[in-house]
């Protein structure tokens, strides 16, 4: 049988019957939902609604109290290739004795944190000017990051998630505290990514404005109060050339 629009994509995210609860409370239950290769799902919803805990537990860092969550296939205990997935937390305040220096942190990002103070080959340097460049950074490349304010520390975080050109990134409400201008930079360029690139990306976010505009008026799942909103690159164009390729070969 072929494929249809539907699901001639990889299932990047499965959540199957996922709850969470935090002492007897629950947090997140009973949700399904399914992430797509190039998707851009956009996670909306009040405070304390669990949105926070959902991405923590897709990138291992919360268990589950019931259910699963599979990352490309594996169940997240077992994966590993984490180097595929940029994950940018909520408020990544850092402490103002950290000494590394900008460049640093953002070079890291291509070794998933193994050393931060490794050397690095000439490809992988061009690599690093280039995400500074895309964030507006590299003035301050050589200043250490702990004595940067929480906006110019986040442009950082950001740099370093996309320095490995991700499969899939994970952002936690990705431009609190960032000046308007960096922030439409920053929207156009993981939408251009999204749009031209396939990335998949999962973002929470209170930008109501932006989800709506970009990924449309209503949500695809709910589940209590955390809303997902979605879109898919090229879904149509792609599929019928998956369609064709199948009846081809
Ligand atoms: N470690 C914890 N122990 C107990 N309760 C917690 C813990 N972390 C979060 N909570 C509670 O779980 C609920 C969900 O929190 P979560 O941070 O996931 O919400 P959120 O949707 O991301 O909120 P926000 O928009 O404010 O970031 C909240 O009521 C919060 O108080």
């Amino acid at each position: 049988m072929l494929p249809t629009s539907a699901d001639c994509h990889q299932h990047i995210i499965e959540m199957d019957n996922l709850s969470f609860n935090y002492g007897g409370r629950d947090v997140i239950r009973d949700l399904n939902y399914q992430v797509r290769e190039r998707d851009f799902v956009g996670v909306i919803g009040a405070n304390g609604a669990g949105k926070t805990t959902l991405l923590r537990m897709i990138v291992g860092l919360l268990t589950p109290t019931a259910g699963e969550i599979r990352l490309f296939g594996q169940p997240v205990r077992r994966f590993k290739d984490w180097e595929r997935i940029g994950y940018v937390p909520q408020k990544n305040a850092l402490n103002p004795l950290f000494p590394a220096t900008v460049r640093e942190v953002v070079q890291s990002g291509l070794y998933n944190n193994k050393s931060l103070l490794r050397r690095v080959g000439r490809a992988e340097q061009r690599k690093c000017e280039d995400a500074m460049e895309v964030m507006r950074i590299t003035s301050i490349a050589n200043s250490r990051v702990g004595e940067l304010s929480g906006g110019q520390q986040q442009r950082v975080f950001l740099a370093r998630a996309l320095i490995n050109h991700p499969d899939l990134l994970i952002l936690d409400e990705p431009t609190v505290g960032i000046d308007a201008e960096t922030q439409k930079g920053f929207f156009e360029l993981i939408t251009h990514m999204h749009a031209h690139h396939h990335m998949t990306l999962l973002m929470v976010s209170h930008d109501l404005d932006m989800i709506h505009d970009y990924l449309g008026p209503e949500p695809v799942q709910k589940c209590g109060g955390v809303h997902f909103y979605s879109r898919h690159s090229h879904e149509a164009q792609d599929c019928a050339e998956d369609n064709l390729r199948h009846t081809l070969i």
